[in-house]
């Protein structure tokens, strides 16, 4: 990538009290990415968005958008930031558009042809004349993202955005964030608790476990399972040469026996040539079935890690 960054996290700690709450976390968003904050309950990701936002400061580090200080030069910084930290609230009894004229009216340089433009990014031109209470939360959702755009941002934040979405609208969402960051060249961050909603949204992750931030992959790297140990099922006639034929191939590896064949835990190219010295064996082999680790596997494994 060679654009500047949007967002420059650079060594944020935030500590409360005693607690250290966010610990030396540094990261980088860049224009036109959707970036996933995931970690569990309690993590930090609020306290890190919060603090993106200027709600509160950092104990020590510096937070930059497009350049500048969250800290010291708050105002140049913020107006590139469109957020929703906690519920967007509306008035109910107005429709769509006119509350989005009440926040258009905040802000310089918005006028209605940018309403129509926000309002087509988010796919509500058919509800947009409708009084706001008639909303559905996935509607009430994006007329929150709309009214976050109005100012053309630079950085999107969602905290927790699918909080109360059906899978339907976490795929609405997904889809207009992902065009919004490629048509706009937004850079939307978005927090999560959940691997799978990050998976639909982002194109990266940085996940956060007690406040330090373990890891930043591509999405599509965490999705890629070649070099992984799965647990692999062969379905074969007879498992008496298994031992010998793991230790030609020096697999010093545990397997069982299973109801039509064995189990055992292998990596992509392992299955290969277990399979390959299974029938050089004269092993008759029916069916060799790699069991995906389910998201939510690898996410507890991502953010217990070492945990006892
Ligand atoms: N003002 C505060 N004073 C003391 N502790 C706090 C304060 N704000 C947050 N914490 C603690 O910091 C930790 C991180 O909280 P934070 O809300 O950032 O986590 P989170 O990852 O957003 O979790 P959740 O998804 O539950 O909102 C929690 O253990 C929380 O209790």
């Amino acid at each position: 990538m060679t654009d500047s960054p949007v967002l420059e996290i650079r060594d944020v700690s935030k500590e409360i009290g005693r607690r250290r709450i966010i610990d030396s976390v540094s990261l980088e968003v860049y224009p036109g990415e959707v970036m996933g904050i995931l970690g569990p309950n309690g993590a930090g990701k609020t306290t890190l968005i919060r603090m993106m936002t200027g709600l509160i400061t950092p104990t020590r580090g510096e937070i930059r958008i497009r350049g500048k200080s969250v800290r010291s030069q708050f105002e140049r910084a913020i107006r590139h930031v469109g957020a929703i930290v906690e519920n967007p609230e509306f008035y109910p009894f107005l429709t769509g558009y006119k509350n989005l004229l009440h926040f258009a009216r905040m802000a310089p340089d918005v006028g209605e042809d940018r309403i129509r433009e926000v309002v087509s990014l988010v796919k509500l031109e058919e509800a947009i004349h409708d009084p706001v209470k008639t909303y559905s939360l996935g509607m009430r959702q994006r007329l929150g993202v709309a009214q976050a755009i109005l100012h053309h941002p630079s950085l999107l934040i969602l905290d927790e955005p699918t909080n109360g979405l059906d899978p339907a609208g976490i795929r609405e969402l997904r889809d207009y964030l992902r065009h919004l960051a490629k048509a706009e060249q937004t850079a939307v961050l978005v927090s999560s608790h959940l691997l799978w909603e990050m998976q639909l949204m982002c194109d990266r992750v940085a996940i956060l476990r007690d406040g330090k931030l373990i890891e930043v992959r591509r999405m599509s790297e965490i999705l890629r399972r070649d070099s992984e140990e799965l647990r692999t099922r062969f379905e074969v006639d007879r498992t008496d040469p298994v031992p010998s034929v793991l230790l030609q191939l020096g697999l010093d590896r545990e397997w069982k026996e299973c109801p039509g064949g064995f189990e055992i835990r292998l990596r992509r190219e392992e299955t290969a040539e277990l399979n390959r010295r299974l029938i050089g064996a004269g092993v008759r082999v029916y069916a060799i079935h790699r069991m995906e680790q389910s998201l939510e596997e690898r996410f507890l494994e991502m953010t217990e890690g070492d945990k006892p």
